[in-house]
């Protein structure tokens, strides 16, 4: 079964001059082991697109399905349990700032059913050494660089083992060095937990990672323009 499915979705924004159309009819499925990469000019409706798949707007009823469900007519407690089973990464960290790095990335965790919860802090520190950065658990935020951040951002998103990952330009703020790791520990997780990838970005350095490539212009999705091939 499909993560992701969308059907038919069309979305837009009230504005002063009325109603402004930003998709129209859209469809897409991401299935798991997936990393389908959206691009588009800006203003295309890229981040649109995710806060529907997300669950952070409510789409029209019967155009987003997440695991089955349909979204846009689900109450509190299916969303709440859709919401544990997936993960973000946006272009800005948005750690805690009272929070060290270790329980940020813990933090990630406390929701979800565990039996034992020392295993929190095993994995927690695992996913940071993955990324990276070891030797960072106890800094706070404010004392790592901007590529760090992020770099703890992935670490919070992918130890809770999403079933769906969506990823809003996770590079642009990184060098090249570590835009590779946290592309490398993405498609990781779609190898060995199944994990299904929806992912935009403009960044030409990680559109390796992508198993499908999708171009959003005009509020429509199509292959995007020139030679693409997916890597075997
Ligand atoms: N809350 C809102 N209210 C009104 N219009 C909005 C709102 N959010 C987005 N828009 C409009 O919807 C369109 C798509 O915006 P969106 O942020 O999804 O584009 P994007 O492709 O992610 O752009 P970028 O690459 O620059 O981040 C834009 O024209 C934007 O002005």
């Amino acid at each position: 079964m499909n993560v992701l499915a969308i059907s038919g979705l069309s979305y837009g924004f009230r504005g002063p001059q009325g109603e402004v159309s930003v998709l129209h009819g859209l469809d897409l499925a991401v299935a798991p082991e997936e990393i389908v990469i959206v691009t588009g000019p800006s203003g295309s409706g890229k981040s649109t697109l995710l806060s529907l798949a997300g669950l952070l707007r409510r789409p029209p009823p019967g155009t987003v399905h997440l695991f089955g469900v349909d979204v846009g007519t689900a109450g509190e407690a299916a969303l709440g349990a859709l919401r544990g089973r997936m993960r973000f990464v946006f272009q800005k960290s948005y750690l805690v700032a009272g929070l060290t790095v270790l329980e940020n990335v813990i933090a990630s965790l406390v929701a979800l059913p565990e039996t034992n919860r020392r295993f929190d802090d095993i994995r927690a520190r695992r996913m940071l050494e993955n990324v990276g950065l070891a030797d960072k658990v106890g800094a706070y935020p404010h004392q790592l660089s901007g590529g760090q951040q992020q770099r703890v951002a992935v670490a919070r998103a992918l130890v809770a083992l999403p079933e769906l990952l969506i990823v809003d330009e996770p590079t642009a703020a990184l060098d090249r060095e570590a835009a590779r790791i946290v592309v490398d520990q993405i498609r990781l997780l779609t190898q060995t937990m199944g994990c299904g990838v929806l992912m935009t970005t403009h960044d030409d350095r990680i559109m390796d990672v992508a198993t499908r490539r999708l171009h959003l212009a005009d509020g429509r999705l199509s292959q995007p323009p020139g030679e693409w091939h997916a890597p075997c």
